[in-house]
């Protein structure tokens, strides 16, 4: 594309008109599945969505949301929000973070850039601190790809190395963290047998220490912070291993909210403080949950919390987290390049755009679905919301979360006629999904359908189209099966809870009074998945979607 205005104007669509209203609303973490007893989505009371799916075939189907159709390296690869909103937004597939790094280890290329070299300059004086997900999630980190780090980095003349572990128990179950810890000592262990000072130096869990996202709660930096860099923590221990077993024997604790830790010496002397001279790289490859540490290790003007001591380091990520911001602007593997978003052809070709969320899903219908950017293409036509979100609990206290203020703002935005996009994000079924507490997921369900019931009533008074998604499943399957699908128990005979997301697919719905008669979804796209829905609503807008983007999944018949 080039540069001039008339590269980004689009196609009229040859039947659909425009200046239509058109609302696209994704509910986060809604997949489908079977009803039965463990899908928080059949049991709660849906209407709603529920009278939505009569609709199928033409105005209701169900799109894939995970794998490969979401840039992912494999079809096991559970959906996301980060891929979820990047295809949804930018209606192509991106091979994404986690194949970029999978490719790059692999090839050896992440050890010839730019990044690499940086953080490399300090192995001969300093330490190599690694900072991350310790798990085989897949969402923001992967186990094995910080193995092959280590060993890579050890090959090329780390000597003295540092990992500050984050547990996880949300893409994985809860009480994985041991496995993946003994897993990461078994393999620090080899590189001390060949003589290189390789530990563990601090943890605790990923929602309580280091990866808050979106500013909700800086608390939650600065516990990582203290752990990583001063080396103070509430908790000591000589083995990372028994800190996790036990810390997890507090009362209210889970592998997500362990409390930190540091891992002392036989003198009580932390082992891994971060200091001048030392290399840091944060090894999750997503980027929401680490922009506000890469902020503190970063920034030289930084007020957000007190640092106390900022070390002089050489700090690269696993990517470039914000490609607006440039931050960090040293990083191991370029992410991946996502330009010419839906968003951003909507808004060079006069569409008022209005997106809003809470602040724990805001960046997804802003920086993730703008291919991973923040803030405005045109500041006069657009306008972005957020909702504060509560910090400092988890979501099954608070079920209903914002659902209803977002769906107001976004209603006033309807009423307003001052928007023809209005975009939103409503969080519950995920986020409360993730707590792995059934009965207030239920609770979460209902609220986010009464959400979209405001929403669509606003769109039914102004004569406009709605089109209702979800960027991956969770609540629709709460409990981890087995190959059969059956639910698994633990040893003492209960449900295995799962937390995470799934593989399953989600729905979409297009309606409302502006909706032609004759539009209705194709039938020869069956395997259509997240990155069709741009071309979609850019159809819905009046425009043809440019030719590369992934093909729309509507048709018009003349009826
Ligand atoms: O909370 C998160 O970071 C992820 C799960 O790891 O969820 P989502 O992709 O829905 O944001
Ligand atoms: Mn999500
Ligand atoms: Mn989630």
């Amino acid at each position: 594309m080039g540069s001039s205005g008339d590269a980004w104007k689009l196609k009229d669509h040859p039947k659909l008109p425009k200046g239509k209203t058109v609302a696209v609303i994704v509910l986060d973490g809604w997949g489908e599945a079977k009803p039965n007893e463990y899908n928080a989505i059949s049991v709660a009371e849906t209407p709603v969505m529920d009278s939505l799916k009569q609709g199928a075939p033409e105005h209701w189907r169900l799109i894939k949301a995970h794998g490969n159709a979401v840039g992912l390296p494999t079809e096991d690869d559970m959906g996301n929000s980060e891929v979820g909103h990047n295809a949804l937004g930018a209606g192509r597939i991106f091979a994404q973070g986690a194949k970029l790094v999978d490719l790059a280890l692999a090839s050896g290329k992440i050890y010839d850039g730019e990044g690499f070299k940086y953080v490399q300059e300090c192995f001969e004086k300093g330490t190599l601190h690694l900072i991350g997900l310790v798990s085989d999630g897949g969402v923001h980190s992967r186990l094995d790809q910080l193995l092959l780090l280590l060993k890579g980095a050890a090959e090329r003349g780390a000597k003295r190395i540092r990992v500050h572990a984050l547990t996880d128990g949300r893409d994985v179950l809860d009480g994985s963290s041991v496995g993946f810890m003994e897993t990461l000592e078994n393999d620090l262990a080899k590189l001390r047998e060949q003589g290189v000072d390789a530990r563990v130096a601090s943890g605790g869990g990923r929602m309580y220490v280091t990866m808050d996202r979106y500013e909700n709660d800086w608390d939650v930096v600065k516990r990582g912070w203290d752990a990583q860099v001063l080396g103070e923590a509430p908790h000591h221990f000589k083995d990372p291993v028994e800190a996790i077993k036990k810390l997890r024997q507090e009362p209210n604790t889970s592998d997500q909210y362990l409390a930190p830790f540091v891992i002392v010496d036989d003198n009580g002397k932390p082992v891994g403080p971060i200091l001048d001279g030392d290399a840091v790289v944060t090894f999750n490859f997503r980027a929401d949950r680490m922009v506000m540490l890469a902020k503190a290790l970063e920034y030289e003007d930084f007020d957000k919390f007190d640092r106390v001591r900022v070390p002089k380091i050489h700090y690269a990520g696993m990517l470039q987290y914000d490609g607006e911001l440039k931050l960090p602007n040293k990083y191991l593997v370029s992410p991946p390049e996502i330009d010419r978003t839906s968003g951003e052809y909507l808004v060079r070709n006069g569409v008022r755009t209005f997106a809003c969320s809470e602040t724990v899903k805001f960046g997804h219908v802003t920086f993730f679905w703008n291919g991973n950017r923040s803030g405005y293409f045109d500041e006069k036509l657009e306008e972005y919301v957020e909702i504060p979100s509560d910090s400092g609990i988890t979501f099954n206290v608070k079920p209903k979360m914002k659902a209803l203020e977002i769906a107001e703002r976004t209603r006033d935005a309807i009423l307003s006629h001052k928007f023809d996009q209005v975009r939103v994000n409503i969080p519950n079924s995920d986020m409360v999904g993730h707590t792995g507490d059934i009965k207030a997921t239920i609770e979460a369900c209902k609220a986010a359908d009464d959400g979209v019931k405001m929403i669509l009533e606003a769109i039914e008074q102004v004569g406009g189209i709605f089109l209702v998604t979800a960027d991956h499943g969770n609540a629709e399957d709460m409990v981890k099966r087995n190959k059969k699908g059956e639910p698994l128990l633990d040893k003492n005979g209960n449900i295995q809870i799962l937390t995470s997301h799934t593989l399953e697919p989600v729905p979409i719905a297009i309606g409302g009074p502006g909706l032609l008669p004759g539009v209705r979804f194709r039938t020869d796209l069956p395997t259509g998945g997240l990155a069709n829905v741009a071309a979609t609503f850019m159809n819905l807008h009046g425009f043809e979607a440019p030719s590369d983007y992934e093909p729309t999944l509507i048709e018009v018949v003349d009826n």
